[in-house]
This record gives C-alpha cells, structure tokens and sequence, in this order.
C-alpha cells in the first residue's frame, strides 16, 4: 500500500498554481486538483499536470444519479488521473455506476473512493443540520461499508476514522484522509482534525494537505515537513 502526501492545490487559476509548483524544482508532489481549479481551468490543467509528472487526485465528489455518475465517470476515465471520488451519500447503486463507468478506460484505472462525511462537518452539525442520530464514527463506518459493498477501493475520511475503516473493510482498503493540520496550524473551516504524524500512527494511507502547505511562508519547506512527519511513523 501506498502512502503519501497528497497537496490540495486549491487555486483559481493555471497560472497560480504552476507558479506554486515551479517552487518545488524537480519534486513532483502528488496532487489534488479540486472544483475551484477545475472550473476555471476545466480539463486542459489535468493534461498539463500530468505532463509534468505529477499524479492526480481529481476531486469533483461526484453525487447525482447514477445514469449521470456513470457517464461522467466515462469521460474521467479517459483523463489518465490517479484517484477519483463520489459521495457514499449518493447510494451503493450510484456508487456501482461510478464503477461501470471508469472501467471504459483500458489498463489501470484511477482508484475510485467515496466521500463519506466531510471533514468539516462535526457531531452537532451531523445531528441538528444533516438529521442524522448517530455517532458520526458509526456513520463513517456504514458509509464506508456501502462504498466496500459497491466495490470501490476506499473512502475520504477523517484521521480519526482510518483504523476504524481498515478494521472493518479491510487493510488494502485505501483511507484518504483530509483535516490535516499541524500542532501549530489554524483549524480554519476544519473539524476533525489530526497532525500528519498522527495520521501516520493510526494508519492513514494518504493525507491531503492544503492550506496549511499552500499557505505557508515557505511552501516548499511544510510540504517536507508533512512528508517527514507522515513517513518516519509506521503501523
Ligand atoms: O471531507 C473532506 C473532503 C475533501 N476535502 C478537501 O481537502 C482539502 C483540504 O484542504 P485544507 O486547506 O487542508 O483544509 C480541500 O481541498 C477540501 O476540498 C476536505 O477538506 N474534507
């Protein structure tokens, strides 16, 4: 099992986000391009990307019905990207369709996860807001089942679900777990949150980090220090 640190490139535009990249040299971190750039930009930024060498996480949450999941998933499919995701929330069955339409795509193909509940989202919100009476533990656990069910190959969660996950669906059942912060990090809109070395010792197989890399007065200098805080720890 892979794993890696994966850096939220959350910029509206091309040019911003190759001047962030170009800081890095001849490192090519693993990527995520979000809905922010890849409405701006639209699929030309996944080609360039991809050019360069970068792997991609094409994070667009898919969640309509399944006929629509399956045929955007087909036109995914032929964007060569490395990881691609739906809601858990969109049912087992748009989850399956995702799933047909991603195996057009001939040789390997991208690692299709589903999100299960937001990171931003804590206990109150899933309760008074989402109406939903559960502790948000078990809610991961039933989404990530269905997605397990459905046939994918892993789900977002947050840090403080990934062994619970793995314990229930299995070791090679990939945790992708955004809400990453350092110890001295702002939470911003974040609720469950962990440090990437703690992230590392429950067994997150990816962590994806945003702000607190993209932000930072040294970008190239938080990236490593993710990378060293999630790789020195093992399970
Ligand atoms: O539950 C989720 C699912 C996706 N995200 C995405 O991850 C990054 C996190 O960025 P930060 O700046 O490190 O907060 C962002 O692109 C989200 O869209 C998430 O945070 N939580």
């Amino acid at each position: 099992m892979s794993k890696d640190v994966i850096i939220a490139c959350d910029f509206a535009s091309k040019k911003d986000t190759l001047t962030f990249l170009d800081r890095f040299g001849q490192v090519r971190p693993f990527v995520k391009i979000g809905m922010e750039l890849f409405y701006s930009e639209g699929p030309d930024i996944v080609r360039e990307l991809k050019q360069r060498g970068h792997q991609i996480f094409l994070d667009l949450k898919l969640h309509d019905i399944p006929n629509t999941v399956e045929k955007t998933c087909r036109v995914l499919a032929n964007l060569d990207v490395d990881m691609v995701n739906v809601h858990a929330a969109g049912t087992i069955a748009m989850m399956q369709a995702a799933r047909r339409g991603l195996s057009v795509k001939q040789g390997k193909q991208p690692l299709l996860i589903a999100v299960t509940q937001l990171t931003s989202t804590d206990q109150a919100a899933l309760e008074n807001e989402l109406d939903i009476h559960r502790d948000m533990q078990d809610v991961v656990m039933h989404y990530a089942q269905n997605a397990k069910a459905a046939g994918l190959d892993g789900v977002v969660c947050s840090p403080w679900e990934a062994d619970q996950v793995h314990q229930a669906c299995g070791a090679d059942f990939v945790t992708v777990t955004p809400g990453i912060r350092f110890a001295s990090s702002q939470k911003d809109d974040q609720k469950r949150i962990m440090t990437p070395g703690q992230a590392a010792r429950v067994g997150c197989d990816y962590i994806v980090v945003g702000r607190p890399i993209t932000q930072a007065q040294d970008p190239v200098a938080a990236y490593q220090e993710c990378v060293r805080e999630f790789t020195k720890e093992t399970r």
